[in-house]
């Protein structure tokens, strides 16, 4: 049983200032995972004020590329930097994480489809290991390099994997209404595209917006959820907002 985990940029760094870990929320994560009684686990994180930051900066997004190198290895290298501190910190807590870095195993073509190779994860998973990716750069054919989205890369996996739960941690627990209460259930873009705001701190591949969008499209279930809801979600529970 396939289970995809979402450590939200948001979660583990402090968003809002440039390549800053948030240790301790980052500690409490590796913990819940690695009390947790599941087989088949793939996480992936985001890049919060890691490959976000250096992204706005370089002008490179979801959709606008950029051909310099220089700008190309600020983002992959800070969020290999992350991807760094991730690893240590599940290492630290047992949980035999093994690396994938996109930059090297995806590609968009003209029409912005994306190609992600993905028999190294099923491999790593049947050899009981936690594969363990991130937002990164991605070559995209006409743009140079642009953005890949965690979220994205979550949906990919889901379908390739055929997962059985796929749960996404941030800082907010769940999709909130107007009334910052979490909406149980999403179906339909249309029932919260008013609610959706950016996210509150700099973001290059479109906040929660983004990520609603992606998980309807992804044709089951996935959970939204925040960091007090990790150890229920990994423990098969529902948490937060169901969207799809
Ligand atoms: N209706 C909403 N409900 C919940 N969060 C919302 C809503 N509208 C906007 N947001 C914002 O979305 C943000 C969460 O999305 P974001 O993409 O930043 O999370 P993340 O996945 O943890 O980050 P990263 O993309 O760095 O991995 C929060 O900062 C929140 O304020
Ligand atoms: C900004 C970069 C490089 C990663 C974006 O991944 P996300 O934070 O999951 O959207």
């Amino acid at each position: 049983m396939v289970t995809i985990l979402k450590l939200g940029g948001s979660v583990i760094t402090e968003k809002d200032r440039p390549e800053t870990l948030d240790g301790e929320a980052l500690a409490a994560l590796a913990d819940a995972i690695a009390a947790a009684d599941v087989d088949e686990l793939v996480v992936v994180h985001g890049g919060g004020s890691f490959g976000h930051h250096h992204a706005a900066e370089r002008g490179v997004s979801a959709s606008d590329g950029i051909r310099d190198v220089e700008g190309i290895m600020a983002v992959h290298g800070a969020m290999k930097t992350l991807n760094q501190f991730v690893l240590s910190r599940l290492h630290a807590a047992d949980v035999p994480a093994v690396p994938v870095h996109p930059f090297s195993a995806a590609a968009r073509d003209g029409d912005g489809d994306l190609s992600l190779m993905t028999d190294q994860v099923a491999t790593m998973l049947d050899e009981g290991f936690v594969p363990l990716l991130h937002g990164d750069g991605v070559v995209h054919a006409g743009e140079g390099v642009t953005v890949l989205s965690g979220d994205e890369l979550v949906t990919e996996l889901a379908t390739a994997l055929d997962a059985d739960r796929v749960g996404l941690c941030s800082t907010v627990p769940g999709v909130l209404d107007a009334d910052d209460e979490v909406i149980p259930r999403i179906d339909a873009f249309g029932e919260v595209a008013d609610v959706l705001g950016v996210s509150d701190s700099t973001d290059v591949t479109g906040g929660m917006a983004a990520k609603v969008r992606e998980l309807l499209d992804l044709g089951s279930p996935a959970c939204v959820f925040g960091p007090d809801d990790v150890k229920s979600f990994l423990a098969g529970e529902e948490a937060g907002t169901r969207i799809g």
